[in-house]
């Protein structure tokens, strides 16, 4: 299965961009509601991340996100071991997921692909990028969040620049519409290539 890695900073617009391909009939992957899922759900991983932050890590058998966000975004090591928890099953899941798929390719949504040296087990990668204080005030609108969060996890994250010199496709995302048109020619071209190889 030919995978095109979606990747872009926090609030660049991912999921925006990844609903459109799946407009377009691709089928979309979006790696961290699994890895979510994952994280409620799996035991094995439920036992890890309780060994790693403490029993506050789940709230009435859900996620304590804000308590899991102050520490990870605050500290890269524990990031980082939280990752390797977490990461490799969300890896397993995803292959399981693409060996299903009959379509021409898949698209994997990652917010940190490059970061973790995900782009690798990619075909192409298309990276989202939109200028930084539009990012921040998009998502003061969406996550009520504060600008110091949003800081913090940028911090941990490429810049764009970095992120476009490794990628095979750019799509600014800054006018919907033309979001929309570049989503369409990058598809057009995915498959041209693929109908050549
Ligand atoms: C840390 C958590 C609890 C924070 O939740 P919260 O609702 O506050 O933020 P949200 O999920 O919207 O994430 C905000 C941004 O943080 C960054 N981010 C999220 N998880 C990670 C991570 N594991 N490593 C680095 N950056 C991350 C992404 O850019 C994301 O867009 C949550 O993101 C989580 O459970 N992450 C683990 C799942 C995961 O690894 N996802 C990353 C892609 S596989
Ligand atoms: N071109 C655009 N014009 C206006 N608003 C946009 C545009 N693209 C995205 N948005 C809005 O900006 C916010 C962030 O977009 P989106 O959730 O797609 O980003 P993301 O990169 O997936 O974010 P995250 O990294 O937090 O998962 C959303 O509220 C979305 O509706």
């Amino acid at each position: 299965m030919i995978i095109v890695g979606l990747t872009g900073g926090i609030g660049s617009g991912k999921t925006t961009v990844a609903k459109m391909f799946s407009a377009l009939g691709v089928p979309v992957y979006i790696a961290d509601d699994e890895a979510k899922k994952l994280m409620r759900t799996s035991k094995v991983i439920k036992r890890k991340l309780i060994a790693l932050f403490g029993e506050n890590v789940y709230v009435n058998g859900d996620l304590n996100k804000p308590f899991i966000a102050n520490i990870i975004f605050n500290n890269e090591q524990v990031l980082q071991e939280m990752n390797a928890i977490v990461h490799p099953r969300v890896a397993s899941h995803f292959e399981k997921w693409a060996n299903k798929q009959t379509s021409a390719y898949v698209i994997k949504e990652v917010a940190i692909l490059f970061e973790n040296g995900g782009h690798k087990a990619c075909d192409y990668v298309i990276a989202v990028t939109a200028p930084k204080q539009l990012r921040i005030e998009r998502l003061l609108v969406r996550d009520n969040s504060s600008e110091e969060k949003i800081e913090a996890i940028m911090k941990n994250q490429w810049t764009d620049a970095e992120k476009v010199k490794l990628s095979q496709f750019v799509i600014e995302n800054v006018d919907i519409e033309k979001t929309r048109n570049q989503v369409t020619a990058v598809h057009a071209e995915i498959l041209k290539k693929l109908s050549k190889s």
